[in-house]
């Protein structure tokens, strides 16, 4: 347990202060409080935060708590020691009467273990509940609660996307619904809009009948990557918030509405806290947010929750089929099964059993029909039209319950998405995917080159065209490679994979978010879902290694319309492997065009390149020398192991200590020597082939109208600013058939023969 005592609980001091004074005031007596012998058995409630998603300012954490009127008493134990004991004062009338104003976190809906939990707030106390109607015409075929009309205008969303307009009313009226739309295009609201519009809507009619003070949960999302959840439970609580931008931070000061909110939305993500998460849990929520892995864990010990689960009225699949990669299917499995109910429609199909022919009838006189609460929405940017054509016509066994229950795991994302128990006889499927899940707004583009040269053409790029690039690559090994490399060619780049801390995990993302030209090297745990504003550029440093993964890599630049550029750096020996995805998107490689590169320019990066995989190379070195080093000796002592020896001979210790001291020395006077040639080379200006390096108005290549009209690029002479799109010939790119690539493929192979690459042994 961690010995959190209440001084390091991040809290609004004013709050406590307030209470101390009233408590003087009033000189309530010690007998009036109730003591704890452990923090996390204190009060503890949700702090009104800026923030949800721990993606800025907070640190990762997941959510605030506060817990107030607290006095920590220390009491001496038969040893000679001491224990604290927490008195918490819980009588907050006595508070009211003091003439303290009540501060509206303090009315949370917090289960206290030794109080009735208090009534949700009604509407009317809340500010954050808008009156006016705001105008928003394109949304008028689309029933909203004015609450999130508000929310949508506020975010200038004037107009639903084309998966919004699509999927929102099928799933208000109560249908379930599968929709495939590319990436970018809005589908978290797609299915958060109808359950926060449903919530919102009951809660409000439903507040002068509702008994129950705990939060009962409604809705399940299910998403693949801790952050994917994180950000769909900041984007759906900011939809309940519309004076937060969707990093929860207030439109201008104070008017972040400090009651509890309408509508509670957490995420359960693993590597935070698990036993921050039971708390939040054991409060109660309406929207609950997670990855399988950390919810199923969290499940195994809370009975409750799984009973909860099997009464939600909401199940969303967000990147079905990514979840079940990295071991979560066990999990996912396992969370399905609980929202497997009986059914009057399972009950008619029981009676229709030995009557195929009467059972068909029976569904399509069902059409639509829901037969009990629950509605499941499965969305992703790509789910296979076969698999769309199964979930519409599932099979017949799928749908008895009792034989559901007692199936084997699924083993397939097919078998498993079979398995879901769509209410719906029928589920709408929403199919808007672009053809080849190429979106309307991105460019893409491919460079064919040694593997060796990757590290020189990715330094180009990053040059050539400065903005925000998120740079995959498949491997974490990678990842630790490049990121020294890049740093030694004063080029800060951040990480992003899953051995990191979550923490960390988590600030980098933050800071890729917030810094202009921030290049983010990533494994696929960054290629769905994310929602980062403005990234110019995606990298295939390592090429995918499935189509899916290269549309939703893809889909992490041009989203919401906006403008982006992909790059395929693609080897020899990956061709096949290109070759194969793209295929399975029904393209060939010569729809992707090639992008123009300036070559003068490239051969003077790769002398760069070079040298800083030198300076590396001698780091690695050296480092390891000195952790084998220092290992050994480690070892060695916590073993009680004895070495040879010779090792213990003070003067062949002495010899070998000088001796390794000198060629550390060495080493580090060559590392320096090689530092030192690689910042002169680095202050050199790249110039561009026809610029004069004397007279910036005459070569064939006068720069003086870019330089002066600020169109320059900064780090290579004689080169415009422009964006990558520019250049990359789209003439060339034919979106061929399979019969084309062919003869294509045959064109290549040719040129294949050419490639001299650009790396210099
Ligand atoms: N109606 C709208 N008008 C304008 N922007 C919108 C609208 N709805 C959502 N957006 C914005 O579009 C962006 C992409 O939305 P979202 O993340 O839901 O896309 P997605 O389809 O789930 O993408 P992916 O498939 O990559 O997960 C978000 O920044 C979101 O705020």
């Amino acid at each position: 347990m961690p010995s959190k005592t209440p001084i390091e609980v991040k809290r609004k001091p004013t709050a406590f202060a307030s209470i101390l004074k009233a408590r003087k005031k009033r000189k309530l007596s010690h007998t009036r409080a109730t003591t704890y012998s452990t923090p996390d058995s204190l009060p503890w409630r949700t702090a009104s935060r800026p923030l949800e998603s721990g993606f800025d300012g907070d640190d990762g954490i997941l959510g605030l708590e506060e817990v107030e009127g607290v006095e920590v008493v220390y009491e001496e134990t038969a040893d000679g020691g001491r224990v604290a004991r927490f008195n918490v004062f819980n009588e907050p009338e006595d508070i009211d009467e003091a003439g303290i104003e009540e501060d509206a976190t303090s009315r949370s809906d917090a289960k206290l273990p030794t109080q009735e939990p208090t009534p949700e707030p009604v509407c009317e106390e809340r500010p954050d509940i808008p009156e006016e109607i705001v105008e928003l015409p394109e949304w008028s075929n689309v029933e909203l609660h004015p609450s999130l009309l508000r929310f949508l205008h506020a975010r200038h969303f004037v107009s639903p996307t084309p998966i919004q307009a699509a999927a929102i009313p099928f799933a208000i009226s109560g249908r379930d619904v599968i929709g495939v739309a590319e990436t970018g295009s809005g589908k978290t609201l797609a299915y958060g809009l109808p359950i926060l519009h449903s919530i919102i809507t009951e809660k409000l009619n439903a507040r002068k009948l509702e008994t129950s003070r705990r939060r009962t949960l409604r809705a399940l999302v299910l998403a693949p990557t801790r952050e994917l959840a994180l950000q769909v439970s900041s984007h759906l609580s900011a939809c309940t918030n519309p004076l937060c931008d969707e990093s929860g931070k207030a439109d201008g000061p104070s008017k972040v509405s400090k009651s509890p909110p309408l509508v509670s939305i957490a995420a359960i993500v693993g590597g935070m806290s698990a036993q921050k998460q039971r708390r939040i849990l054991d409060r109660g929520l309406d929207i609950l947010v997670a990855t399988p892995g950390r919810l199923w864990d969290i499940i195994q010990e809370d009975e409750s929750l799984a009973q909860e689960i099997k009464a939600i009225k909401f199940l969303v699949l967000d990147e079905a089929d990514r979840m079940i990669e990295h071991g979560h299917f066990a999990e996912l499995d396992n969370i399905l099964r609980l929202t497997l109910r009986e059914t009057q429609e399972d009950q008619i199909d029981a009676q229709f059993n030995d009557d195929p022919e009467a059972a068909a009838e029976n569904e399509d006189n069902q059409h639509g029909a829901r037969t009990d609460g629950m509605q499941t929405f499965v969305f992703s940017a790509t789910l296979s039209k076969d698999l769309q054509r199964n979930l519409k016509k599932r099979q017949k066994h799928f749908k008895n319950t009792s034989r559901r229950k007692k199936q084997e795991p699924a083993s397939t994302l097919d078998d498993l998405l079979m398995r879901l128990d769509f209410r719906d006889s029928n589920p709408e499927v929403i199919d808007l995917s672009p053809e080849g899940g190429v979106v309307s707004t991105l460019r893409e583009s491919k460079i064919e080159c040694l593997a060796s040269d990757k590290d020189v053409y990715l330094y180009y790029f990053l040059l050539r065209y400065p903005g925000r690039s998120l740079v995959f690559l498949s491997s974490i090994d990678g990842i630790r490679r490049l990121m020294p490399l890049l740093e030694t060619l004063e080029i800060k780049a951040l990480a992003l994979h899953s051995q990191m801390e979550q923490r960390a995990r988590l600030k980098n993302l933050d800071r890729f978010k917030t810094t202009p030209n921030a290049v983010l090297l990533a494994t696929d745990i960054a290629a769905r879902g994310l929602d980062i504003p403005a990234v110019d550029h995606v990298i295939h440093f390592q090429i995918p290694r499935t189509a899916d993964t290269y549309v939703h890599r893809n889909g992490r630049t041009a989203r919401a319309k906006m403008e982006g550029v992909s790059l395929l750096l693609c080897a020899p020996e990956e061709r096949k492997v290109v070759r194969a995805l793209l295929g399975s998107l029904n393209r060939d490689e010569s729809s992707i065009p090639e992008l123009t590169l300036e070559l003068t320019i490239l051969d003077k990066l790769k002398a760069r390149v070079q040298l800083a995989k030198k300076i590396e190379s001698a780091h690695h070195k050296a480092t390891k020398e000195n952790h084998d080093r220092k290992w050994l000796k480690e070892t060695a002592d916590a073993m009680e192991i004895e070495l040879d020896e010779d090792m213990f001979d003070s003067d062949a210790e002495d010899q070998r200590t000088q001796n390794s001291k000198r060629a550390r020395k060495v080493q580090h006077a060559k590392i320096v020597g090689l530092k030192s040639e690689l910042k002169r080379m680095l202050a050199q200006p790249l110039l561009a082939t026809g610029v004069s390096a004397r007279y910036i108005t005459s070569g064939s290549r006068p720069i003086v109208d870019d330089l002066l009209a600020g169109e320059s690029n900064a780090a290579l002479v004689g080169l415009k600013n422009i964006a990558a799109g520019r250049d990359i010939d789209t003439t060339v790119a034919r979106k061929a058939s399979r019969k084309g690539a062919k003869g294509d493929s045959k064109r290549k192979e040719a040129e294949y023969e050419e490639w001299a690459g650009v790396s210099v042994d």
